[in-house]
């Protein structure tokens, strides 16, 4: 089938990647003319394992096309994918700027039927609002052909946005017109053959489904942090807790590691849209704010421990720390609202230099902050970790999970790790000499539950 895909970021070059590897004809349209001549030459903006071969390929095969043109984009396909981008507005609501502009260009251009499927991520009754922008630009034209509105949320993860994409949990469709599901069916019949996963509804149920699931697994995180920071008060292990609930197929493993917080581009810009959508229906959405207001203290979390450490913020002036970890989770570049940012910014506020490595985000980091003293980005862990006085984890990349503890003791200036991602065990760092704090873990709980284990071992 001919389809054009409306925006060339994580979603919409992604999606149109894989649809075109499963045969149909794809053109990808974006108003960022240099990405678009990049991808014409294959090279991808964006860090994700797979998609710059599976670009290339289908590029060369001239199943996947690159244009600036919302006219040829709309000449093209006969399904139209919006996947453009719907950042926050500042009172926390969803930005339909981008969206409604490629509606009105399809209203403009539009010369026959057309099916519109919104893989943006957008609140309860956008299909509406994309509906009768078409309609308002074709009426300016005196046209009036046929559109079908379908909502078509997207659920990939960045860092596995193609395994996700081409084995898909679901495939949600949301339309009003039964006729349009023959239509879906086909798009999708290459990655919906083993079972069948796609899950129809009406539209608005589907515009609310994404911003659910991102909500629930968010919900998941702040509650795992909240207990988090109670296990630390109260000298519990939260691995273990972890460990112990998930084992309830009810709760499950997935989604409840502590952290020093949530990050992305979506969990935190999609619970603030969808508590916002529920004020605005006159609903005051206690969880959903009590969800970000956790998570954004948790954010704070490692600097406090590292500044309860050194004996407060003002005896950071003039440590060097090194932090392991930019992006905001590991297999990815991005750095949107990374926790390791709230860290970072707080650290130099106290007047500490930080040495960063991050295996895929430095010129991010280096697009976001740009040159500065107190800031230096290494080409690998160890040289982050030399001279430092600390060590600082915000992203579990694999290659952090078994670091060398001799080569660190000698490289930091103190036996110390703030871990934000609880890579470590803190019985074995302790029986090392080390101090390690972690995210509702650390070895001064250790030792004293081991000291309250032995006493009551005597008794
Ligand atoms: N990043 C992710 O992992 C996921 C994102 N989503 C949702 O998908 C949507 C897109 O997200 P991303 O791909 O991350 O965004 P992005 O910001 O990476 O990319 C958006 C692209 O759209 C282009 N664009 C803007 N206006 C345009 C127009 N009028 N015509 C053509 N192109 C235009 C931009 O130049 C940009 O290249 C958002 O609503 C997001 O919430 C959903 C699931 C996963
Ligand atoms: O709508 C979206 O854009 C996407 O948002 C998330 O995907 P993503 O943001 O790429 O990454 P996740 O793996 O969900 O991680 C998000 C954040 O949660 C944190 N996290 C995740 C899991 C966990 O147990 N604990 C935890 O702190 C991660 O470190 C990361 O900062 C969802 O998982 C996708 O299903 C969804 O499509």
């Amino acid at each position: 089938m001919k389809i054009t895909l409306f925006g060339t970021g994580y979603v919409g070059l992604v999606t149109g990647a894989c649809l075109a590897e499963a045969g149909h004809q794809v053109l990808c349209v974006d108003t960022d003319a240099a990405k678009i001549a990049a991808l014409r030459q294959g090279v991808i903006p964006i860090y994700e394992p797979g998609l710059e071969a599976l670009v290339r390929d289908n590029h060369a095969s001239g199943h996947l096309q690159f244009t600036t043109s919302a006219q040829e984009g709309v000449d093209f396909g006969e399904c139209l994918f919006i996947a453009v981008g719907t950042p926050p507005d500042e009172d926390g609501s969803a930005d339909l700027t981008h969206v409604l502009a490629v509606a009105d260009s399809i209203g403009a251009y539009i010369t026959g039927p057309r099916i519109v499927v919104d893989k943006s991520t957008v609140p309860v009754g956008t299909a509406d609002k994309v509906k009768m922008a078409i309609a308002a630009a074709q009426q300016r034209r005196d046209t009036n052909h046929p559109v079908d509105i379908v909502s078509n949320p997207e659920f990939l993860k960045e860092g596995s946005a193609i395994r996700d994409f081409m084995k898909p949990d679901r495939i949600v469709i949301g339309t009003d017109n039964p006729e349009i599901i023959g239509v879906m069916q086909e798009i999708y019949a290459p990655f919906n053959r083993n079972h069948d996963r796609m899950i129809t509804m009406d539209v608005r149920s589907a515009e609310l489904t994404k911003y659910a699931a991102n909500a629930m697994l968010a919900t998941k995180i702040s509650f795992m942090n909240e207990l988090a920071n109670i296990a630390d008060r109260i000298g519990a292990d939260i691995e273990q807790v972890r460990i112990g609930i998930g084992s309830d197929p009810r709760i499950g493993y997935q989604f409840i590691y502590a952290g020093c917080g949530y990050g992305g581009s979506c969990f935190p810009k999609d619970v603030r849209a969808l508590s916002h959508t529920a004020q605005d229906m006159g609903y005051d959405a206690t969880l959903l704010q009590a969800i970000e207001r956790v998570n954004t203290r948790q954010k704070q979390r490692l600097f406090e421990l590292i500044a309860r450490h050194f004996g407060g913020a003002a005896n950071l002036q003039g440590r060097t720390f090194a932090l392991w970890g930019l992006a905001f989770k590991p297999n990815t570049d991005d750095m949107r609202e990374a926790p390791s940012r709230v860290v970072m910014e707080a650290l130099w506020n106290a007047g500490a230099t930080v040495r960063a490595f991050d295996p895929e985000a430095a010129e991010e980091t280096r697009r976001i902050y740009g040159e500065r003293a107190d800031l230096v980005l290494t080409n690998t862990k160890e040289e982050a970790a030399r001279g430092s006085d600390a060590l600082i984890i915000c992203t579990e990349w694999k290659g952090f999970m078994a670091p060398d503890f001799n080569f660190l003791a000698e490289a930091l200036g103190e036996k110390v790790i703030f871990d934000g991602r609880n890579l470590y065990d803190p019985g074995r760092l302790a029986s090392r000499g080390w101090v390690y704090y972690g995210i509702g873990r650390s070895t001064e709980s250790w030792q004293s539950s081991n000291a309250r284990g032995a006493t009551a071992f005597q008794s």
